[in-house]
């Protein structure tokens, strides 16, 4: 018998990064969005209840009323480029490539919906990338994301003969790079609004208050980001006061409070004339910032007698973020490429 060659065709030695984001429809279609719910909200990180209670209640009534609903939000903040996230985080694994040169391979993925992070891991595999950095671009930790992306990296590995090594990203929500990357995009934003807001809100997305006894960090890891940034704008934007909210609640379990419509609403009513928003939990712009806060928020605020508005945007791919991502990768490449 004769062994195989010593090196197959396949070349070894490079480093990948693969960045990876919640996932979103490939269209804004109750069709397309039927689909990518399905496999979200199938997922047992995501919705914490037993699978022969939620199943009926997923197939029976969710997936039946939510498609249409949330396919006119899409719908409304789609772009040439498809949905915003896979646009933005697309853009942003060009832009970290540039910044890190060829001798590292910097490509994307989606937990849920495509491209799915085993086809990623596989192709990176295949072209000879056997040291990968897997980056959920999460700067807060949470069981229904972070820990999720693990899942789904695990479950690609389980069916890998040739597995490659893998680091991955720690959360980032008090690093000092993410806290000045915050810092810089935001005061550069609020400079720039045609009005100087009263109240600067930090929306995060919700989670069931249910994981936070459990044993979750995401709320705390929210708050840690709140609080840091908040030190931080306080010497440049002084006068402004910051609040922390949770947005985006499903489900009937209580969610992690205050809401943020709640707390849009309670703000306009006690004499709150301008108000800015801005969501530190969120890498890339997507459905729930560009339709749930810059357009219904802008609605309730001023339902109820706010008059000026503004939704800051995330820091995508603008050089604060990415100098930030840059920095974050580096450190975790540290000894792979050195
Ligand atoms: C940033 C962190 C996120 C956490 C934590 C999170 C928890 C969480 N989300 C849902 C349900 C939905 N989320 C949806 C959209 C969505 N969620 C995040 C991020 C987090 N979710 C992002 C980035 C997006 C946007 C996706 C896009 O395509 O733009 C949706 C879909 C939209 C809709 O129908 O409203 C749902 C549903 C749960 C239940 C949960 C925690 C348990
Ligand atoms: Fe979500
Ligand atoms: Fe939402």
């Amino acid at each position: 018998m004769t062994l195989p060659p010593d090196h197959p065709s396949v070349s070894t030695g490079g480093v990948g990064v693969l960045l990876v984001n919640l996932g979103t429809p490939d269209a804004p279609t109750p069709a397309a969005v039927r689909r990518y719910l399905a496999e979200f909200l199938s997922d047992p990180r995501v919705v914490e209840i037993p699978r022969i209670a939620w199943k009926p209640i997923l197939h029976g009534i969710i997936l039946r009323t939510r498609p249409a609903k949330s396919a006119h939000a899409y719908a409304q903040v789609w772009t040439q480029h498809g949905s915003p996230l896979a646009a933005i985080t697309a853009a942003q694994a060009r832009a970290l490539q540039a910044r890190l040169g060829a001798d590292v391979r910097v490509d994307w993925a989606m937990r849920y919906g495509n491209p799915p992070i085993a086809t990623k891991l596989q192709a990176m595999a295949a072209t000879g990338c056997d040291r990968i950095l897997v980056a959920p671009l999460y700067p807060q930790y949470s069981g229904a994301t972070t820990a999720s992306v693990m899942d789904s990296v695990g479950d690609a590995l389980r069916a890998m003969r040739w597995q490659p090594a893998l680091r991955t990203l720690p959360p980032y929500y008090d690093d000092p790079a993410h806290i000045a990357a915050l810092e810089q995009d935001i005061v550069r934003q609020v400079e720039a609004l045609d009005f100087v807001p009263e109240v600067l809100l930090l929306s995060y997305h919700g989670m069931p208050e249910r994981t936070l006894h459990l044993g979750d960090p995401y709320h705390c890891q929210c708050r840690k980001t709140s609080r840091l940034l908040g030190e931080r704008l306080a010497q440049r934007l002084p006068g402004m006061r910051i609040e922390t909210s949770f947005q985006s609640r499903f489900g009937r379990a209580k969610w992690l409070e205050p809401a943020t419509e709640t707390v849009l609403e309670s703000e306009a009513k006690a004499g709150t004339r301008g108000i800015a928003v801005v969501a530190p939990g969120f890498a890339a712009d997507c459905v729930e910032t560009l339709e749930e806060l810059a357009i219904r928020g802008r609605e309730v605020f001023q339902a109820a007698g706010g008059e000026h508005y503004a939704t800051l945007a995330c820091l995508n791919d603008a050089a604060p973020g990415m100098a930030m991502l840059e920095a974050l990768v580096r450190r975790e490449l540290a000894g792979w490429r050195d």
